[in-house]
């Protein structure tokens, strides 16, 4: 049976339930790929742990001092890298130097946080097609909705003219719970922080920064633009009250944070900010920590999607259904070349 080794750097509350899902989905990937995927290395900021044998459950607590940082990528050997540590697209890092190092190695990558695709996702992607290596990304765009699956298989052929997303679950629940509970925004930012969905720094998420990353992504991966957060402009909810709320409740509207991108003349135009919702509108009903996406492509109109998940459980599973793509992918080329050599 074929082997792949897989390694995870960033090993917080995705990190940890991706590691914890591939593991239970062991018996699986034997039986639908005939393959013994295994998880050889994880690591966080200072330290790590590797065996080429595979990693089990119980040994993940104890991390071992030191195995961390780019070297921990060649250290690993693994086929797979998957990325899950802070996002910080100001910077890119620390994801971009793991990221580097993997594909420059030809190792696949699943990247999970937002930064290192939003600063360099153009070096990202030529290096990947420079070693021929995979370079997948659900986790960091909204993961358990559907975003760039839509774009490229869903709605391949088509031109996408338009797209507007509720592309993050902590304003999302925010904007809900005080509509609908009268609870104040920083009641609900922290019932948004115990349930592991907002951003290590919730202003990321609650001045719309966030929202803006996975828009980038999705004009960027998704669309094939070269967008930087220049292009952009950016609000966020932090100026909304109770107060506000109750007034737009009066006129039927339900405000929701909202990344909108356009394509006119030939140029891809994206913006992040609040708009508001008639009840009879699918966006004024995503409730909650959902997230929902809206494109209109030429030939096939409107297409919408509407996605939860518990999270940070959700977001794991976004990151394996990137690993099963390569698991398919890698069985098509195995495939196509014992077809030609036969
Ligand atoms: N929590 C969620 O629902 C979702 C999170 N994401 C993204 O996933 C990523 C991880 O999120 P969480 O696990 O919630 O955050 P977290 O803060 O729990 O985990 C991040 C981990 O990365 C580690 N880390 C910091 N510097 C590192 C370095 N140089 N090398 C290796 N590890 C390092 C930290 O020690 C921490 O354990 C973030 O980028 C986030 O934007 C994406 C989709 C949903
Ligand atoms: N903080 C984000 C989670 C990761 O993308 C959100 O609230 O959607």
């Amino acid at each position: 049976m074929q082997t792949l080794k897989v390694a995870i750097a960033g090993f917080g509350g995705v990190g940890r339930a991706t590691a914890d899902l591939l593991l239970s989905r062991r018996e699986r990937y034997r039986q639908v790929y005939g393959v013994d995927v295994r998880l050889v290395a994880v690591c966080g900021s200072r330290a790590g742990l590797a065996d080429a044998n595979g990693l089990q459950a119980n040994q993940l607590d104890a991390l071992q001092a030191g195995l961390s940082g780019p070297d921990f990528v060649m250290a690993s050997g693994a086929d797979v890298l998957i990325e899950a540590g802070p996002s910080d697209f100001r910077s890119g890092e620390p994801g971009l130097a793991y990221l580097l190092t993997a594909l420059a190695a030809g190792q696949d990558c699943i990247v999970i946080s937002k930064g290192a695709l939003v600063h360099s996702g153009r070096q990202l992607r030529e290096l990947a097609q420079a070693s021929g290596a995979m370079l997948k990304l659900s986790g960091a765009a909204a993961a358990a909705l559907p975003t760039l699956d839509l774009l490229d298989h869903s709605l391949a052929g088509c031109k996408v003219l338009a797209i507007e997303g509720i592309l993050n679950a902590t304003t999302n629940y925010l904007l809900d719970a005080m509509s609908t509970q009268g609870l104040g925004f920083d009641a609900a930012l922290r019932e948004a922080q115990a349930g592991g969905f907002a951003e290590a720094d919730p202003r990321n998420d609650t001045q719309g920064w966030d929202t803006a990353c996975k828009l980038l992504l999705l004009a960027n991966f998704g669309l094939g633009a070269d967008l930087t957060m220049d292009d952009l402009v950016v609000e966020g909810i932090q100026s909304v009250t109770v107060e506000r709320i109750e007034a737009w409740r009066a006129k039927g509207l339900v405000p929701k944070l909202v990344g909108s991108l356009t394509r006119a003349d030939g140029a891809i135009r994206a913006s992040v900010g609040i708009k508001t919702y008639p009840l009879s509108d699918p966006f004024a009903l995503v409730s909650g920590k959902n997230k929902a996406i809206r494109i209109s492509s030429d030939a096939m109109g409107e297409t919408l999607a509407i996605g939860c998940g518990v999270e940070p459980i959700a977001t794991a599973a976004a990151a394996l259904k990137d690993l099963e793509h390569i698991l398919m992918a890698r069985a098509a080329r195995s495939f196509s070349v014992s077809e030609c050599s036969s």
